[in-house]
């Protein structure tokens, strides 16, 4: 099932876009206006650690948490969202579904991890990490049919757990523009999407659903005719969104 809006729990009505609307969203910002990719992909980052903090409250930084990542932009945000754990204290271990793919941006966010305290894991450490919060980045919108191969080994390990599970723009293995699955997903707890919420992300899978800001200007959006609104992100850099069901949330 698709949506073609979420709410804020203040009531403002926020759309929702498909995957090709978002990339289009992205290509003027990187191509035309900005921000380029690396400030979008730190603002992702931070933010999705700020999350994972405050979900884990008192337990913060004692608690362990693994970060999965993929090989493309949502492995890169993950990476990055490492990067803010460790520097604070967290007690971090990352996993990356295939190093050897990583280029561009990802590569460089994976670079700077090496500095931190934070460990890097290799896939077939999975089954003896302990987790008290998991974050998956291993696939976004660029998802393609089924979740196959290392990706999907992934997905089936953080189904296994007990570990609540943060996701990074979309549980992967979900399409986020139609919501289907069509083979191994994730079923998150929390879900951040970023800059704008997507259609498919009215599915059981997500859990809470939070918009975080990447620091977008409102040029891009009225180059792409997106209308968001400019009381958004009065409050902070994330949002929480429910569905926009009459006057749900609506105090
Ligand atoms: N504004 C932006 O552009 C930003 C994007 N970010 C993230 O970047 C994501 C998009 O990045 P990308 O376009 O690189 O793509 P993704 O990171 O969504 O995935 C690309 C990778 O997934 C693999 N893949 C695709 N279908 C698969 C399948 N069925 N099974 C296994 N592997 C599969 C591809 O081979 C490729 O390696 C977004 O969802 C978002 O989370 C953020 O990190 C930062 C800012
Ligand atoms: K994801």
């Amino acid at each position: 099932m698709t949506v073609d809006t979420f709410r804020t729990l203040t009531g403002l009505v926020v759309p929702a876009i498909t995957t090709e609307q978002m990339r289009e969203v992205d290509r003027v910002a990187v191509e035309e206006v900005g921000p380029n990719l690396y400030q979008m992909m730190e603002k992702a980052g931070r933010s999705l650690a700020a999350l994972c903090v405050g979900l884990l409250g008192d337990r913060w930084p004692s608690a362990p948490i693994v970060v999965l990542a993929g090989t493309g932009g949502n492995g890169g945000g993950g990476i990055c969202a490492a990067r803010h754990l460790a520097n604070h204290g967290g007690d971090v271990t990352l996993v990356v579904s295939d190093p050897t793919r990583l280029h561009g941006v990802p590569a460089d966010q994976l670079a700077l991890y090496g500095a931190t305290r934070g460990r890097l894991a290799p896939v077939s450490d999975l089954g003896e990490l302990e987790a008290e919060l998991v974050v998956d980045a291993v696939l976004g919108y660029s998802l393609c049919g089924a979740a196959h191969g290392t990706a999907a080994e992934l997905i089936r390990w953080m189904s296994s757990g007990t570990a609540p599970v943060v996701s990074l723009d979309v549980p992967s293995g979900v399409d986020s523009t139609t919501g289907m699955a069509l083979g191994a997903y994730v079923r998150a707890t929390n879900t951040m999407t970023l800059a704008v919420p997507k259609t498919g992300l009215d599915s059981d899978a997500v859990g809470a659903l939070w918009l975080a800001d990447i620091g977008i200007p409102r040029e891009v959006y009225r180059r792409v005719g997106v209308q968001l609104s400019e009381g958004l992100f009065t409050t902070g850099y994330r949002v929480r969104l429910t569905k926009d069901a009459g006057n749900e949330g609506c105090g």
